[in-house]
């Protein structure tokens, strides 16, 4: 139902016609068979006109049948954008914290396997429907020929459907299985690409990365998916002996112990004969809607778009300053699975005010990206609050329009490879003016609608394109997380002397998470992280904040 309901609200008009159609086709075939029962057994009323009938409705089943095969192309196809489409804006919607904890082999698994799942389900789905349909049809066909024989067919098929629907129930178990599995494979196949380096450079390694997390994976996920793909595919055939048994019985035993009407048993036998090929497609396509159910509730995992959460849409304008950014005693902490003692940051209390050099520092795993997550809104604080002017940060909105504030570049940084409607709002001198201050002319071309010429740069070159990025967007907080770990002595020397000052000369908040205590004279104010707490030197305290 759930499959139906999705498949209705992405296209619900050409859903109705695809089926429309479909009853129309098979209408016009059951019109056929009726013509040829009355032929074969002269019972059609006198001066029916039977072959321009024959005609007419061999026409219609044809074109009936074009139309919904050729609406169902756009049903399918139409769905499976829209559904990703709205899963993608969804994703975007959802915590970053969240995301975290599904983990990218989760994620992909879902826009990638999980969609095809159900565009293959969603084309199936409405054959089944018409089929279905068609089927009730001749219930009511037969119904009419003969109570008593209809009475023992409905027996037959009680009992084929409860013998079919076990076997499936636990092919649909087993699909679930291989749909979990196929979670870790997806890691493992990370793994392997993010991996390759290190794995082509030792064999020892490689040979068990691929003999202990690939391939017992994969192997899983193909025994549960030939198993579940059997069971289906049996209880299919049996689907198909119980209708052949049937017309055995009808023909060769029921004779034996009653007289049967010719009429009736012809008009019977057809019937059935006629009900095979929609018996057949729902037989063999049930299949495609037990992975459906699968994928749907996987994919219903993801939370649902509360509209007051994150939204995605085209906010108002972006804030062009504040005078007094504070996290009030914020805290965060991850749980994991195995670990008894989880990483609290905070309770943090800080400010931060326009045109100041901020710079964090701390041992490795102190926390400070995590601080700088929780301070650009991407985690929301599990504790505390953290005020805009003095003005809590508290709803979607709020905090949508507060993450606006912020130009970064994490350590892991993305890089696009346009600037992805920067380069209208922005002069071609100030993009190629940062270019060059960022020496970066002579290898980057970034063309008048923002696509740069190439992204295959060093590390220490991403990253200045990531900073010129951050300019180009020029909002009131810069964060820097270890930007200058990957440049030489010389830039980095540019960065802590020049680009640094320049950015608190026009007004910018700027914190910088480093490691390079030369630079650190440099800063206004030092922010020392231990253990998720900062300590001396303290910046502020809850009680005499800076
Ligand atoms: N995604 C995550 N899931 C669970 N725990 C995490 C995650 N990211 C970080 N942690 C934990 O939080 C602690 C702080 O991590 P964080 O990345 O904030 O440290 P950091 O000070 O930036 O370290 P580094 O200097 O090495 O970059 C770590 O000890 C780690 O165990």
């Amino acid at each position: 139902m759930k499959l139906l309901a999705l498949l209705m609200r992405e296209s619900r008009v050409a859903v109705l016609l695809v089926v429309f159609f479909g009853l129309v086709s098979g209408a016009a075939s059951g019109a056929l068979l009726w013509l040829i029962n009355g032929v074969l057994t002269h019972s059609t009323p006198p001066g029916f006109p039977v072959v321009p009938g024959f005609v007419a409705c061999g026409l219609v089943a044809l074109l009936a049948r074009i139309a919904s095969q050729f609406l169902l192309g756009r049903v399918q196809f139409g769905a499976v954008f829209a559904l990703r489409a709205r899963l993608c804006r969804q994703l975007l919607g959802i915590p970053l914290r969240h995301l975290e904890e599904m983990g990218t082999h989760r994620l992909t698994a879902m826009l990638v396997d999980d969609i095809r799942a159900l565009s293959d389900c969603l084309g199936v789905l409405p054959f089944i429907l018409v089929s279905l349909a068609i089927g009730a049809g001749c219930l009511v066909v037969l119904a009419g020929l003969s109570w008593p024989l209809f009475l023992v067919m409905s027996g037959f098929l009680a009992f084929g459907v409860l013998s079919y629907w076990l076997p499936s129930a636990w092919a649909r178990k087993l699909l679930f299985h291989a749909r979990d599995r196929q979670d870790s494979l997806f890691k493992h196949l990370r793994g392997l690409i993010e991996g390759i380096k290190e794995l082509k450079l030792h064999p020892g390694r490689r040979e068990a990365f691929l003999t202990e997390c690939l391939e017992p994976s994969a192997r899983d996920v193909k025994r549960l998916s030939t198993r579940s793909h059997q069971l289906y595919s049996a209880s299919g055939s049996w689907g198909l002996f119980l209708y052949f048994a049937f017309i055995g019985l009808l023909l060769f035993v029921l004779p034996r112990f009653q007289e049967l009407d010719s009429r009736v048993l012809v008009g019977y036998v057809l019937t059935i004969l006629y009900l095979q090929e929609p018996l057949n497609l729902v037989l063999s396509n049930l299949r495609f809607l037990g992975q459906g159910n699968v994928a749907l509730r996987k994919l219903q995992l993801l939370p649902e778009l509360d509209p007051g959460a994150e939204p995605t849409a085209p906010l108002e304008p972006e804030p062009r300053g504040f005078t007094r950014l504070e996290l009030v005693g914020v805290t965060h902490t991850y749980y994991r699975e195995q670990e008894d003692t989880p990483f609290t940051l905070g309770p943090i209390h800080l400010t931060l005010r326009p045109g100041e050099l901020v710079f964090l520092v701390g041992g490795n795993g102190s926390g400070k990206t995590t601080l700088a997550k929780l301070l650009t809104g991407l985690y929301l604080p599990e504790d505390g609050e953290i005020l805009l002017d003095g003005v809590p940060v508290v709803t979607g909105a709020q905090r949508a329009r507060y993450r606006q504030l912020f130009s970064t570049v994490f350590s892991d940084f993305y890089l696009f490879e346009s600037l992805l409607g920067l380069a209208r709002t922005r002069s071609r001198e100030q993009v190629q003016g940062y270019l060059s201050r960022l020496q970066l002319d002579h290898k980057v071309r970034i063309s008048e609608d923002g696509v740069l010429s190439t992204t295959a740069l060093s590390q220490g070159q991403r990253k200045r394109l990531a900073l010129l990025v951050a300019y180009l967007e020029d909002r009131p907080v810069y964060v820097f997380d270890e930007w200058a770990a990957d440049q030489d002595p010389t830039f980095r020397n540019i960065f802590y002397r020049e680009l640094l000052p320049d950015l608190k000369r026009k007004g910018k908040a700027v914190l910088v998470i480093t490691h390079d205590d030369r630079y650190f004279p440099v800063a206004d104010r030092l922010l020392h992280l231990m253990s998720g707490r900062l300590v001396q030197p303290v910046e502020s305290s809850a009680s005499a904040p800076a």
